[in-house]
């Protein structure tokens, strides 16, 4: 046995959440893609079953109520919110990630604006090097709220804050190259200039602590098909603090948000709470199955996650300075732990072949154009041995 395979197999042997694993539906494909797609956590399947045959089924209508599908949307939201480090009461689910970045930006400017109406606020900073979608919905927010958007690279954001800026949408985690950033001093920065914070949390939440009450984050959206293995398609959460929910003025003011919505008023007046960020109906089949894949957090500490997390990581980087060749591959993720998502992005040139061969091989990252491959480490089922494999056999699969 190898020196690093031995390794690995002690390692894993005292990881306190190894056997996590079994709550999982996997086989023997190393799979480092959770930062795209989470594996199905065991009881989804037979959950989903008795919410279709029985409540669905045989319930009906009366599901609704007697099933608790109305305010599934805030029930399953306070199931995040430890997650996030959000107390009660303050995360919605529903929609997707991209129609929350846009309820929540536009929602942001409003509030900026009407804090200080001396003030002209008219320009939305965003991450230049965001996810595609966020930047699109951030061109469409500005437009609508006659602000100039102003896209930054997240360590330039404190210099380009200023007195007009509104608010600034950045990530917790960049998709591309797992790079963390600094969600507690760049949310005091734009405070500071009395903007509002709005983070995507997609590449951080079910990864690492995000603590987003300590950090007075004012709004934050996230996806739930990552790290917290809610399935394809599955909705997304808007959390907006309890300071700010009084404020917090929807752009997208849909029935499930009115106060009243059996009322059917021809008028809107938006309920209290995390509700406010409701549209319509909510999506009940993928919601409960997201529902029942929260249950695999049962017990599990965000921070032994952090630390399992930061230790796959270190371990990859290890195997794949000790396997692959000098100078074949280049890691683009920080090396400093403060720095690093839960993420290894290596640039090659002929990354999306590389990708597609490791792929056939039984190990599963993703490509990210142009050239980078990507490999995802989810801490409650990746191992120290997934990951010795995963390396050995990227070194066997790159072109001479
Ligand atoms: C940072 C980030 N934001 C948003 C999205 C996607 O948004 P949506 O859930 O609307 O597809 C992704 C990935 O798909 C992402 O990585
Ligand atoms: N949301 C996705 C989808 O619907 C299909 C394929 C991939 C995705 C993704 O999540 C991509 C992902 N956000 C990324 O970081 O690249």
């Amino acid at each position: 046995m190898s020196e690093l395979l031995s390794k690995a197999t002690e390692l894993d042997a005292a990881d306190p959440l190894a056997a996590l694993r079994s709550r999982f539906v996997l086989d023997d494909v190393v799979y480092l893609d959770g930062n795209s797609l989470g594996a199905l956590p065991a009881g989804v399947a037979e959950r989903l079953q008795d919410v279709v045959r029985r409540e669905w089924g045989e319930l009906r209508i009366r599901s609704w109520d007697e099933s608790g599908w109305w305010t599934a949307p805030e029930r399953i939201g306070d199931r995040i919110a430890p997650l996030v480090g959000a107390a009660p009461g303050q995360v919605v689910v529903g929609d997707s990630t991209s129609v929350n970045v846009f309820k929540a930006l536009v929602a942001a400017v409003r509030i900026a604006r009407e804090g200080d109406g001396a003030v002209e606020r008219d320009e939305i900073l965003v991450d230049a090097t965001t996810f595609p979608t966020d930047g699109y919905i951030a061109e469409s927010a500005a437009r609508m709220t006659g602000c100039a958007l102003r896209p930054v690279r997240p360590e330039e954001v404190p210099a380009a804050l200023g007195p007009r800026t509104a608010a600034v949408l950045l990530n917790h985690v960049d998709y591309r190259s797992g790079r963390l950033f600094d969600l507690p001093g760049l949310t005091a920065a734009v405070h500071a200039v009395g903007a509002v914070a709005v983070w995507d949390l997609c590449h951080s939440a079910g990864a690492l602590p995000v603590e987003l009450d300590a950090h007075g984050v004012d709004l934050a959206v996230g996806c739930t098909y990552k790290f917290l293995n809610g399935g394809p398609g599955a909705p997304a959460y808007l959390y907006v603090r309890h300071g700010l929910q009084e404020r917090f003025d929807t752009p997208l003011p849909g029935w499930n948000s009115h106060v009243e919505p059996f009322g059917m008023r021809p008028g809107y007046t938006p309920a209290a709470g995390a509700v406010r960020g409701r549209v319509g109906t909510p999506e009940i089949l993928s919601l409960l199955a997201l529902d029942a894949a929260l249950d695999v957090w049962e017990g599990v500490d965000i921070a032994a996650v952090r630390r399992k997390s930061l230790a796959l990581t270190d371990f990859f980087l290890e195997c794949v300075a000790r396997y692959v060749p000098e100078g074949a591959v280049e890691c683009v993720t920080p090396l400093a732990h403060e720095e690093r998502g839960s993420q290894i992005a290596l640039r090659h040139e002929r990354a999306g072949e590389v990708m597609r061969a490791l792929t056939a091989r039984g190990v599963v990252g993703d490509f990210r154009h142009p050239d980078v491959l990507r490999f995802g480490f989810t801490p409650l089922y990746v191992g120290f041995a997934d990951t010795e494999r995963a390396a050995r056999t990227l070194a066997e699969t790159l072109p001479a």
